[in-house]
């Protein structure tokens, strides 16, 4: 994974959503925390084109995220913030199945594909269920397992464990924790981030800190409570 910050800024109007910045990710685990606002999910869309620089720009394995779009979707995947919403269709199966569907894949291919990523994640049980039907903590797994059996190199979280109950939180975090892809990780559930290489502390759309997580998780309480 080599993903590059080329003086990526972003604004709205007169609204500067993230100040230029320029940096270099490779760690495969990489938290990112900071108040409500200041900037996390705009730098995390930045990363797989969803949202665009309005200056410099951002790369992904050399892939410009605005030129190659459809490349860099393909490389990086998305769990949203609220992810029933990425859940498209009414049964798990065939939300998982869209995906590789729509990119040629079927018959025992297919299927294959299907439930090997619902045997990944626990999911074959519920796999005939409709979203509304799953716990949080399943819904996670679902969008999780929808993204994956796209087999993206990296996979960005955005607030993955956000109003689960501690039982459902432990189901995501070890899903996170068995990935073997790339993990980009936002969360104000800091213990999710603390033993990762390598997080960013942003505040007020600048990048503050940059470093291990013990050291960020310090610093951003010092942000947050001064
Ligand atoms: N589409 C948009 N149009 C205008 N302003 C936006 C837009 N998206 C984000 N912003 C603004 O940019 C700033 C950063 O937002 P962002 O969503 O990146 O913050 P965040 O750190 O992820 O916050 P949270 O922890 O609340 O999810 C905020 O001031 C927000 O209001």
């Amino acid at each position: 994974m080599d993903i590059r910050f080329d003086a990526a800024e972003v604004r709205y109007g007169a609204r500067v959503a993230l100040e230029p910045l320029s940096l270099s990710l490779s760690e495969r685990r990489i938290g990112v925390i900071g108040l409500n606002g200041s900037g996390k999910t705009t730098f995390a869309r930045l990363i797989n084109g969803l949202v665009k620089p309005s200056a410099g720009k951002v790369t992904v394995d050399g892939l410009d995220t605005v030129d190659d779009a459809k490349a860099v979707l393909a490389r990086v995947g998305f769990i949203f913030q609220n992810p029933a919403n990425q859940i498209i269709l009414p049964i798990i199966r065939d939300d998982i199945a869209f995906g590789p569907k729509s990119r040629g894949v079927k018959g025992e291919a297919l299927d294959r594909a299907v439930n090997a990523v619902l045997d990944r994640f626990s999911l074959t049980e519920l796999a005939d269920r409709r979203p509304h039907e799953l716990s949080g903590g399943e819904v996670q797994l679902a969008a999780l397992a929808a993204v994956m059996v796209m087999r993206p190199e990296i996979v960005i979280f955005d607030e993955p464990t956000n109003q689960l109950d501690l039982k459902n939180r432990a189901l995501v975090e070890r899903a996170i924790r068995g990935l073997e892809e790339n993990a980009i990780v936002i969360s104000h559930d800091l213990s999710l981030i603390a033993d990762f290489p390598r997080v960013l502390v942003f505040d007020r759309a600048k990048l503050v800190f940059d470093g291990g997580a013990q050291e960020a998780i310090r610093f951003y309480r010092e942000i947050a409570l001064r």
